[in-house]
């Protein structure tokens, strides 16, 4: 595991008598020094093939929306021949009403028009929704967004916002812009079908595949054909 606490800290900087910063200026200077020494972590990513990295992100949204950080992480990524995946995490419990939903809907979109790479949205901490509310978040998943903010014209919505939240709604369900998956981190399933989508939005394993195929009878058969399937970093 690399700790990006070796390279730079928010403590630190914060402390820093020169520098002055709170805790938001200090994340984005820290995000700053970050992405001038990539070497850093090109070393600690090291060489292996077919290796698997989860990067745990600052959920911060100006780091996704007003300085371009993330974008160069995800681009300097590429260029190391890394495929990307986007997870976007959202807290259920802040999933309770449309208004909360729809803005948590734009952040999901701000990062994926920010990092334009595979994206999956995920509600999280679903082992602490009562029976009740996991029936009530059923509609926010794969949601039809125009019915959900229809459903807040009683009062959810300001009548001034109705036609923006009207527009917006529309905009996201015509081009079937945001699902969300459920995770359930005491369900082994519900974390299956995360890693399992991730996995196919990388491809990752599908370059192991053939090698699990058993071989054929004739050892002397070599055509001379490369298996094609080089492996890749994920
Ligand atoms: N019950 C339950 N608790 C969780 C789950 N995920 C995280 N927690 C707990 O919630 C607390 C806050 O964790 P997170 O929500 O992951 O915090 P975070 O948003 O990543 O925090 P930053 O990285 O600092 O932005 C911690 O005590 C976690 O152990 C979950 O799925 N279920």
């Amino acid at each position: 595991m690399a700790d990006i606490r070796e390279l730079i800290s928010v403590d630190d900087v914060m402390e820093d008598d020169s520098l002055r910063f709170g805790p938001n200026g200090g994340l984005v200077f820290c995000m700053e020094y970050f992405i001038q020494n990539f070497d850093w972590l090109e070393e600690e990513l090291g060489e292996g093939e077919d290796d698997y990295f989860l990067f745990d992100c600052p959920g911060q949204i100006e780091l996704y929306t007003h300085i371009p950080v993330m974008r160069q992480l995800v681009d300097t990524l590429q260029h190391w021949n890394f495929r990307v995946c986007a997870v976007f995490l959202i807290d259920s419990q802040f999933m309770v009403d449309p208004s909360k939903f729809l803005s948590g809907v734009l952040s999901a979109l701000s990062a994926m028009v920010t990092l334009e790479v595979p994206h999956i949205n995920v509600m999280t901490k679903m082992d602490l929704l009562s029976k009740k509310a996991k029936k009530e978040i059923e509609r926010y998943l794969d949601p039809d967004i125009r019915g959900i903010l229809a459903d807040g014209r009683e009062g959810y919505f300001d009548q001034k916002f109705q036609k923006l939240t009207k527009a917006l709604g529309t905009v996201v369900d015509d081009f079937s812009l945001v699902q969300f998956l459920p995770l359930d981190r005491s369900d082994e399933d519900s974390i299956d079908i995360v890693l399992n989508t991730i996995d196919s939005a990388i491809q990752y394993g599908e370059d192991l595949e053939p090698r699990e195929v058993p071989e054929l009878p004739d050892d002397d058969d070599d055509d001379g054909r490369d298996s094609g399937f080089p492996g890749e970093e994920s």
